[in-house]
């Protein structure tokens, strides 16, 4: 099958492209409300789009009608180093967006492994396709938790399984020491309204051209998404 193409939307700085993805997904969501009880945005971790929550925190939607859905998280309960269930809760869930669903990925259990049967309760009682995904990348090409050539990668990117997978990542300078995660997976994306890759700097913009050339997405996870038949990916780049 043809590749989907992606699309790529450089912008002058970090504000601007903030501004614009927020604008994007509230939107999208404003739009998905219109004719249906519910809407949903999935969110990543990572420092990128923290500007974007700031700002959908304060804008006016309807966000008791709202579904946000977790991307990825570390295998660190609420209130330890590298949760992003807290990162999300700090930055997104206040002010007005105070009144959203939040659909965590963490359970009990020691490893990943042994939440996933509750992780995919809980999100299988969502509404899919999502309305709209914020998704970054690092250095090392990976998105969500889909790290390179990670254990539970193929789980990861199957595209006709469950809606997360248990990743235990090979630690790197990019993963720091928490390498267990649960992570979507491709199938949760599958037919995302807006899907939005956001990234910032020189690095992440040469690995994204190197994501681009041929490869195993195993090498580079984020070339599933790059070489997704139907996926609609929009990156907004900025210096
Ligand atoms: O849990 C996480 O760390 C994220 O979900 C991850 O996929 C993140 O989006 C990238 O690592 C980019 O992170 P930065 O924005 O900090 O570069």
């Amino acid at each position: 099958m043809a590749i989907m193409p992606d699309r790529f939307e450089p912008f002058e700085n970090s504000d601007a492209a903030a501004s614009a993805l927020a604008d994007a997904v509230a939107q999208t969501l404003r739009g998905a409300l219109a004719t249906r009880r519910r809407a949903s945005v999935i969110v990543s971790g990572g420092s990128t789009p923290e500007p974007v929550y700031r700002r959908l925190s304060v804008t006016n939607l309807d966000w008791a009608r709202i579904d946000v859905v977790l991307a990825d998280e570390r295998w660190v309960a609420a209130g330890e180093e590298g949760s992003n269930a807290d990162f999300i809760r700090r930055t997104l869930l206040t002010g007005n967006a105070a009144d959203a669903a939040f659909t965590e990925l963490k359970s009990p259990g020691a490893r990943p492994a042994d939440g996933l049967q509750a992780g995919e309760a809980r999100l299988s009682a969502l509404n899919w396709p999502a309305d709209c995904a914020i998704l970054g990348m690092g250095d090392d090409g990976h998105t969500l938790s889909w790290f390179p050539r990670a254990d539970g990668l193929e789980d990861a990117l199957s595209a006709d399984g469950s809606l997360c997978a248990a990743i235990s990542a090979r630690p790197s300078p990019v993963t720091g020491p928490l390498t267990e995660r649960i992570t979507l997976t491709l199938r949760a994306l599958e037919g995302v309204k807006l899907c939005a890759l956001l990234i910032r700097g020189s690095a992440k913009r040469a690995a994204l051209e190197k994501a681009r050339l041929p490869g195993p997405a195993r090498d580079m996870p984020v070339r599933a998404l790059l070489n997704h038949p139907s996926l609609d990916l929009q990156i907004f780049w900025s210096p």
